[in-house]
């Protein structure tokens, strides 16, 4: 048997596990199946895979842990899947927890002193990790130590606690909230970018085949292009694409079904679903293309402020649609035009993206 027909059939195990899988799991399962295991098999982002393939293979040679690891960019670009990619082109145990998770700077110290040698740590949303934990951080990314205290008041005393040499992988959506102390202590940054239609169709037709879901190119095409040029969004629609298919069509995934299934779903041409279309809304209708603060747009849309700020407006923004001023958000004359009025002569010319690090006039925090 070649080595063709041992990944053939592995591919094919793997596929009829995951289609088992899929119908008694929910899509947290799924998603989590269809991650590409290794550097090799993950699609685009190609410098950046590039960058790390190199930090890995030096540090493989030199038998030490890589320099800690900082990846940013916008939900569902494959931040978890680069952190299990990392800990597996190592051959080390992988340890999951997020920022939120860490409330008191004695959660980390119980997490850092049960690591292993080597072990990666991967602390998903970063920036919400609470100041004194944040600074307990920096000195187990520094010198592999960390001050635990204990007593309060005067009588207080720091027992300082050995870990053993591990790597950090952070991730977060907003690389501009993290302090600079912390930003200087990993030693590689990847800022992760929204993917090109191509590689979201690469994305589409891989996941298809592992859910053995018979799809066209034209049909993984057309998902691709509308998945606002990110990983989840394309595999979520490929499902949802997949039941339309199976239950009004004769179950393959082609141009035309895609078309119906995205348009039930009111995902339109342009890849902007329902909140995407309720913020240009508010903004144009309701404030007259801005600038309006991001709490206040929020509010209008009945969603908390970090999902129009994280999930919604990166996208917009990207587009051309949205744009973040100082004196808050503006509809530009694309966004007018997106939503069929005419824009007032004094609307928004698109800018260049600022996805990161504005005020927000209305910022209550
Ligand atoms: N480069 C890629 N090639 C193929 N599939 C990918 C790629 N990147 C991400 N995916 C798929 O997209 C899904 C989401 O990826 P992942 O959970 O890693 O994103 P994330 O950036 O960590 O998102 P979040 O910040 O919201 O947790 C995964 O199921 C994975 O299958």
């Amino acid at each position: 048997m070649t080595s063709r027909d041992n990944n053939e059939n592995g591919d094919l195990a793997a596929g009829r596990a995951l289609v088992a899988a899929e119908a008694r799991a929910d899509e947290s399962t799924v998603e989590a199946a269809l991650r590409p295991r290794s550097l090799a098999e993950l699609i685009g982002q190609s410098r950046v895979r590039d960058q790390l393939g190199l930090v890995l293979e030096a540090a493989r040679s030199r038998g030490r842990p890589p320099d800690h690891v900082l990846l940013s960019g916008p939900p569902g670009l494959g931040k978890t899947t680069l952190a299990m990619i990392i800990a597996t082109e190592l051959n080390a145990p992988l340890r999951v927890t997020s920022g939120p998770a860490i409330q008191h700077a004695g959660d980390l110290a119980a997490i850092l002193s049960s690591l292993t040698e080597g072990e990666v740590l991967f602390l998903d949303e970063i920036h919400r990790m609470s100041r004194p934990a944040e600074e307990m951080l920096y000195m187990a990314m520094e010198d592999f130590r960390v001050d635990v205290v204990v007593g309060k008041g005067p009588g207080a005393t720091a027992i300082p606690l050995e870990i053993p040499p591990f790597t950090l992988v952070g991730a977060t959506t907003r690389s501009g909230l993290l302090p600079g102390p912390l930003r200087d202590r990993f030693g590689f940054t990847a800022h992760l970018e929204y993917y090109e239609v191509d590689e979201l169709e690469q994305i589409v037709l891989r996941s298809a085949k592992l859910l053995d879901v018979p799809v066209t190119r034209e049909g993984a095409r057309e998902i691709a292009s509308r998945s606002r040029g990110t990983p989840r969004i394309a595999n979520r629609l490929l499902r949802r694409v997949r039941d339309y298919a199976q239950v009004r069509g004769d179950g393959v995934v082609r141009l035309e079904t895609a078309r119906a299934a995205l348009a039930l779903y009111e995902v339109d041409e342009e890849g902007l679903d329902r909140l995407d279309r309720a913020v240009l809304d508010a903004l144009c209708r309701r404030f007259n293309g801005g600038p309006v603060g991001l709490g206040t747009l929020a509010v209008a849309v009945g969603e908390e402020r970090e999902t129009v700020e994280e999930v919604a407006e990166p996208f917009l923004v990207r587009k051309g649609f949205l744009a973040r001023t100082p004196r808050g958000r503006v509809a530009t004359q694309a966004a007018w035009r997106q939503l069929g009025l005419t824009a007032p002569a004094d609307a928004a010319a698109p800018t260049e993206p600022t996805l990161f690090d504005v005020e927000d006039p209305d910022d209550g925090r």
